[in-house]
């Protein structure tokens, strides 16, 4: 296999008029004849080509890439990429412009190589040309289809393929007849790409573009023979956009970020070109993985392309340094060697690749054969077995019919052999028959029998079959009725099962929310200052019933005696009394029962009993005859009855005590809180005191240092800047501010003092609340 070098060519474009009218100098130079480029004063490159300002569009296209077409279709691939720095000539060389706008003699290389190509195909129709094309372009590092621009970015990807060959999966490539069709699909391209305006082009490209055009080539039908193969082969146009120095652009935002895209995928390139151009590069690593441009052309660089490198450079003396770089990066690519072959027999190839597929599909499509003829048989069975069933049924019907014929003859034939005379012979023939009939009906019975295992029926067979698969339907159709109620009914249950599992979960949701706030209570019943002076209450209350009731026992004691030393009058009287009593102690008990937070009105208690003890003491003038028993239980009664007065007055005043504590404990609670707030108040105001103590300690310190300056500088006797009236005031200020600090020193001592109060006053809440605590604990 033949090693081919990559053929670089130069080509420098004449200065614009804007770098005319500018007055911008020439300092690249060309010595045609040696294909020499000479950039400054000593900087000189060979290549294989050189095109000067002068250098037509025809030109560059008969020397560069006519050979590359002719190489496309004798089956090579080729690549064309243009290189240089941004506004150099590069979309102006490849053709990548707007074509309406372009003279026919300005066209670039891909028009060019379009029209060529379809004429190479109008004079070998002898051979059948397929021709594709399509349009892909690199922008910020995304590929777009600009054939396509509805495919998304992310549906395109760079594959290899066994063979090597890159591939951009999910791109659109069209299959084209003629040139106009291509032309038309490569400008609809070229107005898609995106462009932009820079402070080096107008019409800059900001992305890299990659025409391709691919044919595939077979003898046709009449003049192939065996020896012939097809051919396949494909022509990259490559404009890249061009370096930038951003520096120089001015480019920000957008074009910043865009200009960031482009050198990074030129700096890939250039890395491959290098790696690739080194002679011991078969042991070094070619980066082609670090960007998209040198992904796709990974299978023509350095590898199975003819490849033909176009730099194109500005002339201007201000882009010399761009130039030169250009030029050192064409040098590099000069070494790059290719091993281009012509692409034979892909299809064979394909061919070979699918025949086992093939050979599994022949298989498969014989089984297939066999399995129809197997099915084919199968139908023409069912279908003999069907017309035989028939036939039988139709036996059947006949024989039933012919037996009940016979049936009748044999009845009629045993009359008449009874009642007719016959002749001998006659008779014994008849009386043959009769036997051979009987004979062969017991035969069918003893078959029939056998066969159903049943009693004779009189029921045709095949009629029974029917009727039982009549049934049997009928039977499947209920079954299946019924297992669609059953599904129903099954799906209902199963509904009314979470519905209960639902409502269960929700009440012990709810019987564990109602244990926590009971717990939650008894937590609360524990702590709660209120809750526990209700609870001292209670039990006031409680221990006061329990006084109540022991004298309402003593009580009834009492009254148990009373009736038997009154007459009947006082009797009465006394029942009245003793009843209105009674009722007030009830009175008592029932309200005392009824509310144990209700306290009985003392004064009222007070009334009742001194109104019981009246009417007893009146009981006692009326009746002399009264023993010394009854006396000294209505003395006990009246000393309980005091006892309870000052029980009950005892009681009042412990709850009035209780109620005064607990509002003086809620004020002092509110006073802690208070000092609490006033504490945390003070102890902010002294960090910003502290704060603005130690800003103004700074300054101090600033303020002596300066004074101690300008002292030194009083003190040079030497310094005559000092007579001088700047220096003058420089000094009056320096005492100003000696002033100030001197002030700022008072403040300083004010702000301490200030802290040592908030001091003290902590100190003093903390006194406080000390006190309280033991207070509270105490009560
Ligand atoms: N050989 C030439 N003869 C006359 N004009 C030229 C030639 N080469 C380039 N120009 C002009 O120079 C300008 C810039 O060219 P072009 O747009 O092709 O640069 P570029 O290298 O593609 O720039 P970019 O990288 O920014 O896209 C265009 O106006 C173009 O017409």
């Amino acid at each position: 296999m033949e090693e081919i070098p990559v053929k670089v060519a130069v080509r420098v474009r004449p200065l614009l008029s804007k770098e005319i009218l500018h007055n911008q100098q020439v300092c690249v130079r060309l010595v045609q004849n040696a294909n020499q480029v000479i950039i400054g004063k000593d900087h000189v490159f060979t290549f294989d080509f050189v095109f000067g300002e002068n250098s037509t569009q025809e030109e560059v296209y008969a020397v560069c890439i006519k050979p590359l077409l002719v190489s496309l279709t004798e089956g090579y691939n080729a690549l064309v990429f243009a290189y240089g720095q941004t506004g150099s000539g590069k979309t102006y060389t490849i053709g990548g412009e707007d074509s309406a706008s372009v003279a026919a003699d300005e066209r670039g290389i891909i028009p060019r190589a379009i029209q060529e190509l379809f004429h190479h195909i109008s004079e070998h129709r002898n051979i059948n040309f397929h021709v594709k094309v399509s349009y892909i372009e690199i922008y910020k590092e995304e590929l777009r289809d600009l054939l396509d621009l509805e495919t998304s970015m992310k549906d395109l990807h760079i594959r290899e393929d066994e063979k090597g060959n890159t591939v951009i999966v999910g791109s659109k490539e069209f299959q084209v007849e003629c040139a106009d069709e291509v032309i038309s699909l490569l400008e609809s391209g070229n107005a898609a790409r995106h462009t932009g305006t820079t402070q080096m082009n107008e019409h800059s490209s900001r992305s890299h573009a990659i025409f391709t055009i691919s044919i595939h080539q077979k003898q046709s039908a009449e003049y192939q023979n065996a020896a012939q193969d097809s051919i396949s082969s494909k022509f990259h146009f490559v404009d890249l956009a061009g370096s930038e120095r951003l520096a120089k652009t001015g480019n920000t935002g957008e074009r910043f970020k865009e200009s960031v895209k482009i050198n990074s995928g030129l700096f890939a390139l250039g890395n491959v070109i290098s790696a690739l151009g080194d002679p011991k590069r078969k042991s070094a690593h070619i980066p082609y993985r670090d960007a998209k441009i040198t992904r796709i052309l990974k299978d023509s660089l350095g590898r199975n392309a003819k490849i033909v490198m176009i730099t194109c450079i500005s002339p201007s003396s201000l882009d010399f340094d761009e130039s030169l770089n250009s030029l050192k990066y064409a040098n590099r690519a000069k070494n790059i060697r290719n091993k281009p072959v012509v692409n034979y027999n892909p299809e064979k190839d394909r061919i070979d690749e699918m025949e086992p597929e093939i050979r599994l599909l022949q298989e498969a499509l014989q089984s297939q054969q066999v399995s129809n003829q197997h099915l084919h048989d199968l139908n023409e069975e069912k279908g003999r077995i069907s017309s035989l069933e028939e036939k039988l049924t139709r036996l059947q019907v006949q024989y039933f019919s012919y037996r009940n014929c016979v049936d009748e003859a044999l009845l009629l034939l045993v009359d008449l052999n009874d009642d007719v005379s016959l002749r001998r012979s006659q008779r014994d023939r008849l009386q043959s028959w009769i036997s051979m009939v009987q004979k062969v009906r017991k035969e069918a019975l003893t078959v029939q029998e056998t066969d159903t295992g049943t009693e004779t029926s009189p029921v045709p067979h095949h009629i029974t079959v029917l009727q039982q698969k009549r049934d049997l339907e009928k039977c499947q159709q209920v079954l299946a009725m019924n297992e669609e109620l059953f599904s129903q009914k099954n799906h209902e249950v199963q509904i009314l099962q979470n519905q209960t599992k639902a409502l269960l979960q929700e009440k012990k949701e709810q019987q564990e929310f109602l244990k926590e706030a009971q717990e939650t209570q008894r937590l609360q019943g524990y702590t709660s200052p209120p809750v526990l002076f209700l609870a001292q209450m209670t039990e006031f209350h409680i221990r006061r019933q329990i006084i109540l009731s022991k004298l309402e026992d003593q009580d009834k004691v009492l009254h148990c005696h009373l009736p038997d030393q009154s007459d009947e009058e006082e009797d009465n009287t006394r029942c009245e009394e003793k009843t209105s009593y009674k009722c007030s102690i009830n009175q008592t008990w029932t309200q005392n029962h009824a509310s144990l937070c209700f306290l009985p009105d003392v004064s009222d208690m007070k009334h009742q009993v001194d109104k019981s003890g009246l009417s007893n003491k009146s009981a006692l003038q009326t009746d002399t005859n009264t023993g010394e028993e009854s006396d000294s239980l209505q003395n006990s009664h009246v000393i309980n009855m005091q006892k309870l007065t000052n029980s009950e007055l005892r009681l009042a005043k412990t709850e009035q005590k209780i109620r005064k504590l607990a509002l003086n404990m809620k004020r002092k609670e509110e006073l802690i809180k208070d000092l609490v707030r006033t504490g945390k108040d003070a102890l902010s105001v002294s960090w910003q005191c502290s704060l603005k103590i130690s800003q103004l300690e700074q300054e101090i310190e600033q303020a002596k240092t300066q004074l101690s300056e300008t002292q030194k500088q009083l003190q040079e006797p030497d310094s005559k800047e000092l007579r001088d009236i700047p220096e003058k005031v420089m000094l009056q200020k320096e005492c100003q501010k000696k002033t100030e600090a001197a002030k700022l020193k008072v403040q300083k001592r004010e702000a301490r003092e200030l802290a040592q109060k908030v001091a003290q006053l902590k100190h003093q809440l903390s006194q406080i609340e000390e006190r309280l605590c033991e207070e509270s604990e105490k009560k």
